[in-house]
């Protein structure tokens, strides 16, 4: 008897869109059919919090905690997540075992009345929660408003219909797998506006040595995308347990070389510091591990400390 895999999932519309193109993929690379898989919808303490900034709230395992209770029970056999939500601790027994080919990992600007950050009015309110965009946001124009939009996609573009702001920062990854790119005014270039490390991958995780698993999912693996997050995700876990201050990573591969550049910026955006290495992307986390030693160094551990 063939038994279904069961895909677990948060309930929001984006979250359903990269569990769908998980099982599309998984149907396409072994030639099964929709009914071979199940998709679980599970709610997490990260959808039911909506009133304060997640970094208040208990910060990123808010999104995942539940589904991973579900892998770990054996409720579900894969979990699919945006890589970016990902802490870099993962509980026991769990690992990502897979990463699909990335989506565009750029940030976009969703303008309501003009296209562009730089065209708005002096004053004008910006929306976003995310303590990074919030810090290069301000860091671009200090004289911007920038206010609180928690909530999924769809509820921050109501809010700017609403009038609540005049423009938001989404992921242009989260806007293209929605059917929603063309609300996107302007795409911010990765050195101005440098991304989430994760951002644009979707990951999949999956109870170590589940062999089973192991099988399907490594004929859907992009092992570029790997290796870049594996270089993200290691800048992350290097400068991350230490501090709440915003953090942002990009890793590109081309010909089996990774270039990554990382950046941490003060909240209010008035300091910051980058980093850029290359390396064979063999040793993807070993440069993220380097990287962030570099920045680290450069910042001094002041830099850390201070900003809350
Ligand atoms: N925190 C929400 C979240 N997690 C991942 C994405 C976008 C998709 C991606 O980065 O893969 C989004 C929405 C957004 O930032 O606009």
């Amino acid at each position: 008897m063939q038994t279904t895999l069961k895909i677990g999932t948060r309930g929001s519309p984006l979250a359903l869109a990269q569990a769908h193109e998980t099982q599309a993929r998984l149907m396409a690379a072994h030639g099964l059919p929709a009914e071979a898989f199940e998709v679980v919808v599970i709610s997490t303490s990260g959808d039911r919090i909506q009133d304060r900034p997640l970094s208040e709230a208990g910060g990123k395992g808010l999104f995942t905690k539940e589904i991973e209770e579900a892998l770990l029970a054996g409720a579900i056999d894969i979990a699919v997540h945006s890589s970016k939500d990902m802490p870099t601790r993962l509980p026991d027994g769990l690992e990502l075992s897979a990463f699909l080919p990335r989506e565009d990992a750029r940030d976009a600007f969703v303008g309501k009345a003009v296209k562009t950050i730089a065209a708005l009015p002096r004053g004008a309110k910006v929306g976003s929660s995310s303590l990074r965009r919030q810090a290069l946001i301000r860091r671009m124009r200090p004289d911007l408003d920038v206010v609180m939009f928690r909530g999924n996609v769809q509820t921050r573009l109501r809010k700017l219909d609403e009038g609540v702001a005049a423009g938001t920062i989404l992921a242009h990854a989260g806007l293209k797998r929605l059917g929603l790119e063309h609300v996107a005014t302007d795409l911010m270039p990765l050195d101005i506006f440098p991304p989430a490390p994760g951002q644009g991958a979707i990951g999949i995780e999956s109870r170590i040595g589940d062999r089973h698993v192991e099988k399907m999912l490594a004929a859907i693996h992009d092992v570029p995308t790997g290796q870049a997050l594996a270089c993200e995700r290691a800048f992350l876990a290097a400068l991350d347990g230490s501090c709440r201050t915003p953090i942002a990573g990009y890793a590109s591969i081309e010909a089996g070389k990774l270039s990554f550049a990382g950046l941490i910026i003060s909240p209010d955006g008035t300091q910051s510091h980058t980093v850029e290495l290359q390396g064979s992307a063999e040793d993807a986390a070993g440069i993220g591990e380097e990287a962030a030693r570099t920045v680290r160094a450069k910042a001094g551990e002041k830099f850390f400390d201070g900003w809350f």
